[in-house]
């Protein structure tokens, strides 16, 4: 056990307060600087200062606040997928289109589309999925340069935190379709992947849409990963690569049977 240590072991410290406090859960021994008010005391006194505002305990109800209003929002959401892109494609682009009808498939197979809400193929699935009189659904985040949430999401959910976001998307969908985008798209990619791979969301297809823009990343995979040991051979069969919307379909449903099936086996 550490020594206990009195502020008079340590006369460099010049501490103002020397008595215990209980603050909540918080126990503080030796606090430097203690405020000598209650917490109800703070929290009526409208005059005090607001830097509690910006303080970790703070930000972790804010959080929590976070989560409370996303599985609010989404627990009664049909099943879903999660389609992810670049949030530059254009408006009438070969991506854009591939989007925009993998959106409409999705509705006319029952599936709620789930997308983060913004432009290019986020805007282009909701817009596909809206389309079809379908569940188009946008997990918008703050950015520093706000686009806010396309014109073609009919349930938005706007958040903080990234973190939280993502498990919004994880938690609300049957499968995840990748097409063709940037960092964001490669961090979603690589997070359901490692999901996946791990068990900590089990039987998810994980489809790139898209088989020449995905080539290289695939292949790179294969090279260097496989060749390398950092992962098995048959992670590799955790990703489909397609180019075909009735494929991405296909896919979707067979995974959505071998669940069914599982849960309907009884267990030995
Ligand atoms: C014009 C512009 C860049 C707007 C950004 N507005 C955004 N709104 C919502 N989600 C986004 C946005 N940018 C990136 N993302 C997230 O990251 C992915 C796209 O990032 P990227 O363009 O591939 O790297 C999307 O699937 C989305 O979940």
């Amino acid at each position: 056990m550490a020594p206990e240590k009195t502020p008079q072991s340590q006369p460099d410290k010049q501490p103002t307060r020397t008595w215990d406090q209980q603050r909540g859960a918080v126990r503080l021994r030796r606090a430097r600087n203690c405020d000598d008010t209650t917490t109800d005391q703070r929290l009526l006194d409208s005059r005090g200062p607001s830097d509690w505002a910006h303080t970790d305990p703070w930000r972790v109800l804010r959080i929590q606040s976070e989560f409370v209003e996303g599985f609010g929002a989404l627990s009664e959401v049909p099943r879903a997928v999660s389609v992810f892109g670049s949030a530059r494609t254009t408006p009438g682009s070969q991506h854009y289109e591939s989007a925009r009808q993998i959106g409409e498939a999705l509705v006319n197979a029952g599936y709620a589309v789930i997308t983060g809400g913004g432009p290019g193929v986020m805007e282009a699935a909701n817009r596909g999925a809206s389309e079809a009189d379908g569940f188009s659904i946008g997990l918008g985040i703050e950015l520093p340069f706000e686009s806010g949430l396309n014109d073609w999401v009919d349930l938005g959910v706007n958040f903080r935190y990234f973190f939280v976001r993502k498990t919004m998307f994880l938690k609300y969908s049957q499968a995840f379709i990748c097409l063709p985008g940037g960092f964001g798209t490669l961090d979603e990619m690589f997070e359901s992947l490692t999901l996946v791979q791990t068990g900590k969301v089990t039987r998810f297809p994980i489809i790139l849409f898209g088989s020449s823009f995905w080539a290289g990343l695939i292949q790179w995979i294969r090279d260097q990963l496989v060749e390398n040991g950092t992962i098995s051979p048959a992670d590799l069969s955790l990703i489909h690569v397609t180019d075909s919307v009735d494929e991405v379909i296909r896919i979707i449903n067979e995974a959505q049977d071998s669940i069914y099936e599982a849960l309907s086996t009884p267990r030995q």
